[in-house]
Order: C-alpha cells, then sequence, then structure tokens
C-alpha cells in the first residue's frame, strides 16, 4: 500500500516541482495551499495550473489560510518570479479548488487515514498549527510531518531567519509543541544538498520533453535568484524534503535534538536548537543528504514524458 501524502504548499517555482515528485512517489490525497511565498491567488492558479499539467487533475486543491496567524510578512517575487512561476504566462486552468478548507481536509483525511496519513509541510506551518488547534487528537492520527524549514545560523529572509518560520513563527511554535512526529528539513541542509546545478540545467534542457520544459519555464527566476546569492545553481529545499520523505536511506546525517523558534524582534523566526541531551527532543534535524541520488532521481522523473 502506497503512502498517503498531504502537500502543503506555498506553491511558487520549487513547489510545483516538490508537488509532482510527491505524485510520483505517494499515495498523494492532497494539496492544501497556503500563504506564503507570493501571492495567495497566485499560488492557487499555480497549484491547479501544475496538477493539470503533470497529468494528476485527480489530486484535489484545497484552499487555506491566505495570511499568518499573527504576523504581517511579505512575499518574495523577487526568489520566484513575479507570478510564482518564473514569469511563464500560462492558460487558466479548468481545475478548480475543492470547498472543503484545508484545514477541515486535514483533520477529515487524519480521521480517513487514520495512523498512515504522512504531511509533507514545505511552506510556512499555519495551516497545520489551525488544524491541530482545532481537533488535537490530529496527533495520534497523522503518522509523520515532514518540514522544511529553519534555518541554524544562514537566514534567506533575515540573517537569522529561514523563509517558512519567519512567515508564520507562531504557528511553528505551535506544531514543534504538539507532539507530532517531526523530521526537519533545515535551510542549510538543502541549499548544501539540494542545489540543481548548471550541468543539470543543461542536460534538462536538452530532454526536451513536457516536464522538462515546466520545470524550467517554472524555475528560471529561481535559478537567477540562486546564482545572485552565490549558490552553483538553484536550490530546491522543498523538492529536496519531498525526496528524503520518499528515499530514507537518502538522509546520511540526523540528530534528534530540542528545537523551538525565537518570537521576538529581530531575532524573530530564528530557530533555536539545544545541541545537547535535554531529555525533551521533539525533532530529527536532516544535516547530511545525498544529493546526487536527489539530482538523477528529479532528471529521470523529468525524462518521463
Ligand atoms: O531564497 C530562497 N530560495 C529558495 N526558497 C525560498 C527562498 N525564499 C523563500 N523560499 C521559500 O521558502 C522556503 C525556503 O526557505 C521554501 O519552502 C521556498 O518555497
Amino acid at each position: 500500500m502506497s503512502r498517503k501524502v498531504i502537500i502543503d504548499s506555498d506553491t511558487a517555482s520549487d513547489d510545483t516541482l516538490a508537488i509532482l515528485l510527491a505524485s510520483r512517489f505517494f499515495d498523494l490525497v492532497g494539496v492544501t495551499v497556503v500563504a506564503g511565498n507570493v501571492k495567495f491567488e497566485n499560488q492557487v492558479r499555480n497549484a491547479l495550473f501544475t496538477l493539470e499539467y503533470i497529468g494528476r487533475a485527480d489530486i484535489p486543491v484545497y484552499l487555506g489560510q491566505d495570511r499568518p496567524i499573527l504576523n504581517r510578512w511579505r512575499t518574495v517575487e523577487e526568489v520566484h518570479g513575479i507570478n510564482g512561476m518564473g514569469g511563464w504566462v500560462f492558460p487558466d486552468p479548468n481545475k478548480r479548488p475543492e470547498k472543503e478548507s484545508a484545514v477541515d481536509a486535514i483533520i477529515r483525511m487524519s480521521k480517513e487515514y487514520s495512523g498512515d496519513l504522512e504531511i509533507l509541510a514545505v511552506s510556512p506551518l499555519t495551516n497545520l498549527a489551525l488544524a491541530y488547534l482545532r481537533d488535537p487528537s490530529i496527533v495520534k492520527r497523522i503518522r509523520k510531518v515532514w518540514i522544511m524549514g529553519g534555518a541554524f545560523t544562514k537566514g534567506n529572509t533575515t540573517p537569522i531567519a529561514e523563509f517558512n518560520f519567519w512567515v508564520d513563527p507562531e504557528a511553528t511554535k505551535i506544531v514543534l509543541e504538539s507532539g507530532m512526529d517531526i523530521t526537519i528539513v533545515p535551510w542549510e541542509t538543502t541549499e548544501k544538498y539540494g542545489t540543481l546545478d548548471q550541468n543539470f540545467w543543461e542536460t534538462v534542457k536538452g530532454l526536451g520533453t513536457k516536464l522538462s520544459q515546466f520545470f524550467v519555464n517554472a524555475n528560471r527566476t529561481l535559478l537567477d535568484f540562486s546564482l545572485s546569492q552565490g549558490n552553483s545553481g538553484s536550490v530546491h529545499p522543498d523538492s529536496l524534503t519531498v525526496y528524503l520523505a520518499y528515499d530514507q536511506s537518502a538522509i546520511l546525517r540526523k540528530e534528534r535534538r530540542r528545537v523551538d523558534i525565537e518570537l521576538c524582534s529581530e531575532s524573530r523566526g530564528a530557530m533555536l536548537v539545544d545541541w545537547y541531551k535535554s531529555g525533551n527532543e521533539n525533532a530529527d534535524l536532516v544535516l547530511e543528504a545525498d544529493s546526487r541520488k536527489f539530482r538523477d532521481q528529479v532528471t529521470s522523473i523529468l525524462s518521463s514524458f
């Protein structure tokens, strides 16, 4: 039986590759959209279009929270392009979002697939935190939560904070303290092991498949942005997280630690890790991953049609 998974996504650029990967690796039972990367209505449009384009219009899209619980945040069109898809002008999707809200869908599916459902949270944690506040018993029904978020020291949004944790620090704290089984793939890990370099881009441009064209169009601004930040290619935190959830043999080093988040002033959104044994560890932190396996898997999927 294949694993039942919901991907919680602020759908822009790398999120679309993450959705494609999740649709291949798992029984993807829903995409829930949450405020983050770009304008909410663009994220919804991107998610609907992606599923249609990859031939999976059967996967439902649920509208989640269109703002963080408390925070005022900013979107990052400079990273993903004006529409979150590298400025790619694509036709309006025919697919429509579901009437049921993301929070309701998460709670309902945690019952339907009790003990099996996994959440791939590659976005701010607002939807998941609110689902938990509404029904704390989801903790015992959700098998596992994979979180892309947090920076050790190299914040990508403030000097110390990573984007997903920074957008909704209160939601992050609620989820970290919920008792869910959590694995975190932090920013630095994704930057080091989830960067797809110029050689990869050349290969993918030469594939000439529908999926390779999709990848190039949706991620071209991400590539430019990542290069401008000194990376050797485009950084794919969400896709790497989905890949590691699927192939855990590609997690080469992880540590179980107490993880918390700073809610105050300049350091708001900073991930706090107790590097010593605390006795109240709440998350596995992924520190090293197999970047070759990741790249090869992405190449193979982009070759498929
Ligand atoms: O500079 C960036 N590079 C890659 N992803 C980014 C960046 N800024 C925001 N995100 C978004 O936030 C998470 C990573 O921090 C990812 O989920 C991505 O969608």
